[in-house]
């Protein structure tokens, strides 16, 4: 396996540049909302640093009636849980500066999930935190819709990929949809 620490970091500082200054959000692709139903958990996340900031696929998945959960982590080893959002209540503070549900709120099993990464390529294939708790959470519910959801600096040539990757069905950044 090829070690994928010294691109964690090359593209981290890129992404950190690229949040530092003015940008566009997020793009909500009309192939995104075409996802959409009343009633589909549609799991997300709260960025951290320099991430791609969700809100507007949020924003697109509520108007369209879907239900919104979070990633609950407690540490590297546990595979993670998503529980309910309500945006109103108010979220716990967790490990790696993470804002999350608290621990008894209710677990949803996601139909599609905004998915936050370090680094992707145009295979959709993708680079998380190195903890594996997507790859653990997709092999879980591989019947969920995988998006992956990044700037566009975040695009390298070609992930090493290690047979757990799970690769993604599209990523939105801010210039365009990626899919198959
Ligand atoms: N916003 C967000 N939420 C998320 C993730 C994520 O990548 N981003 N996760 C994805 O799995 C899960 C949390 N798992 C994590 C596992 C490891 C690290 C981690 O090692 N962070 C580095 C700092 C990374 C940086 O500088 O950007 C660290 O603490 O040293 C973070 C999250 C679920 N929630
Ligand atoms: N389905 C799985 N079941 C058990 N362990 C897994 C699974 N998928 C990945 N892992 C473990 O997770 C660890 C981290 O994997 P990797 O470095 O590929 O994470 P990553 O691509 O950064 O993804 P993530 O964002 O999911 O953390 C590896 O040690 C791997 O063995």
């Amino acid at each position: 396996m090829t070690d994928k620490r010294p691109l964690r970091t090359a593209i981290r500082a890129a992404r950190d540049a690229f949040a530092a200054a003015p940008h566009l959000p997020i793009g909500v692709d009309p192939a995104f909302e075409a996802l959409l139903a009343p009633g589909l958990v549609v799991a997300s996340y709260v960025p951290i640093g320099s991430e791609a900031d969700p809100a507007p696929l949020e924003r697109a998945a509520t108007a369209l009636g879907c239900r919104l959960a979070l990633p609950h982590v407690v540490d590297r080893a546990t595979p993670l849980r998503f529980l309910r959002w309500d945006p109103d209540a108010a979220l716990g503070s967790g490990p790696f500066g993470l804002s999350q549900p608290a621990a008894d709120a209710e677990p949803l099993s996601p139909d599609i999930v905004l998915t936050p990464l370090v680094a992707f390529d145009r295979a959709l294939n993708r680079l998380g935190q190195g903890a594996g708790h997507y790859d653990r959470a997709f092999a879980a519910w591989p019947g969920a819709r995988r998006i992956g959801v990044a700037w566009s600096v975040q695009e390298v040539a070609a992930i090493p990929a290690d047979s757990w990757d799970v690769p993604l069905h599209a990523i939105a950044t801010e210039r365009e949809w990626i899919a198959a």
